[in-house]
């Protein structure tokens, strides 16, 4: 992975006056799979859009390997989006769908079918192509959009949320297929989801975006070892990451300034004979695992425990906790992290 695949410098957008992206720079390398992460409203899809020219930037630069593409229409980009209600034509079959965008372009009709052709193999879809999107599940419509931007050759591919409605048996499959696919490509890409599993398990760096700016950018590793702010450990993490005042129980020893807080995650927190006392107050089992919300009898916060389904607690049960054999997390006052206790 060399080189520049996609570069946003200084973007900014806004619907009317509203400004939904914040001078935002963002370099995606090539062949890079970029996971765009963030809330609903983040500014995501705005993002997309911008990126494919469907919508204007208000200022800054879009840059799609060395072109500068920002004052170009979407259909000179080329650039293939994926969206998350899929936008296939109901009136034409899968095939006419896939060899929509070339046919518009001149391709010959023999080259277009070819090319789709060999773009359904790609993405399992072969057995489809005359059948109408009306006749096709969530999962084969999603196939037949997959094959109808992969067919255009693209330089730059753009996912938004196109897993988010399939179920999650055939989201976790997908997944795995577009990693796949995406390594045999090798085509860079960006891929937009409100999903944390998701971004864990695609990316090769992703993005978070909070409120229109970049909260942070890191391998998934980074993020989930080192999340830059509170926001993102708070984000990443499911069950998310627990966070208590920094001067109080379970501080870790040493004089941590007030205003302070410690943040540390669901297997960080054992239960044993010593330790802050707490009450369990709600215990949720998940195969293997159980996860333990306890009300901490000094403060009164509630902080959950991931622990073996086999030793869980009862609801009720007095416990005491102890944080260890994990990273306690320290963050400021502003929220960004400072470091490890
Ligand atoms: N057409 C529009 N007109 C006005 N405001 C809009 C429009 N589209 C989006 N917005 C606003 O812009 C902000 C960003 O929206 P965007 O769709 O980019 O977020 P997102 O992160 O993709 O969210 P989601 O995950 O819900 O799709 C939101 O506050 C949204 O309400």
């Amino acid at each position: 992975m060399t080189g520049t695949g996609l570069r946003l410098a200084g973007v900014s957008a806004a619907y009317r006056r509203t400004q939904v992206l914040h001078d935002l720079d963002l370099d995606v390398r090539r062949g890079e799979l970029l996971v765009v992460l963030g809330p609903s409203g983040a500014g995501k899809s705005t993002l997309l859009r911008v990126v494919a020219g469907l919508q204007p930037a208000t200022s800054g630069r879009v840059l799609i390997g060395d072109r500068d593409v920002t004052a170009l229409r979407p259909g000179r980009r080329n650039v293939s989006m994926v969206f998350q209600s899929y936008a296939l034509f109901p009136h034409l079959t899968a095939l006419d769908n896939i060899t929509f965008g070339l046919e518009v372009r001149d391709v010959p009709r023999a080259v277009s079918r070819e090319r789709a052709a060999a773009a359904a193999a790609t993405v399992g879809c072969a057995h489809l192509l005359g059948r109408r999107p009306g006749q096709l599940s969530g999962g084969e419509r999603q196939r037949v959009a997959l094959a109808r931007a992969l067919v255009r050759e693209p330089d730059l591919f753009l996912l938004d949320e196109p897993l988010s409605n399939l179920d999650l048996a055939l989201r976790a499959e997908t997944r795995g297929e577009l990693k796949a696919l995406h390594a045999r490509l090798g085509v860079t890409t960006v891929h937009v989801t409100h999903d944390q599993t998701e971004a864990l398990v695609l990316a090769d760096r992703i993005a978070v975006l909070r409120d229109g700016r970049l909260e942070q950018l890191g391998t998934p590793e980074e993020i989930w070892r080192a999340p830059a702010t509170l926001f993102v450990a708070r984000f990443v993490g499911s069950p998310p990451m627990n966070v208590l005042p920094a001067v109080g129980p379970l501080a870790p020893d040493g004089a941590l300034a007030p205003g302070r807080r410690i943040g540390f995650r669901p297997e960080a927190v054992r239960l044993g004979a010593e330790g802050t006392a707490a009450v369990v107050e709600r215990v949720d089992l998940v195969g293997e695992d159980a996860y333990a919300y306890l009300r901490l009898a000094d403060g009164g916060e509630l902080i959950v425990a991931r622990v073996p389904a086999a030793s869980r607690p009862a609801v009720a049960d007095p416990v005491r906790v102890t944080v260890g054999g994990a990273d306690v997390h320290v963050f400021d006052e502003a929220g960004r992290r400072v470091g490890v206790a």
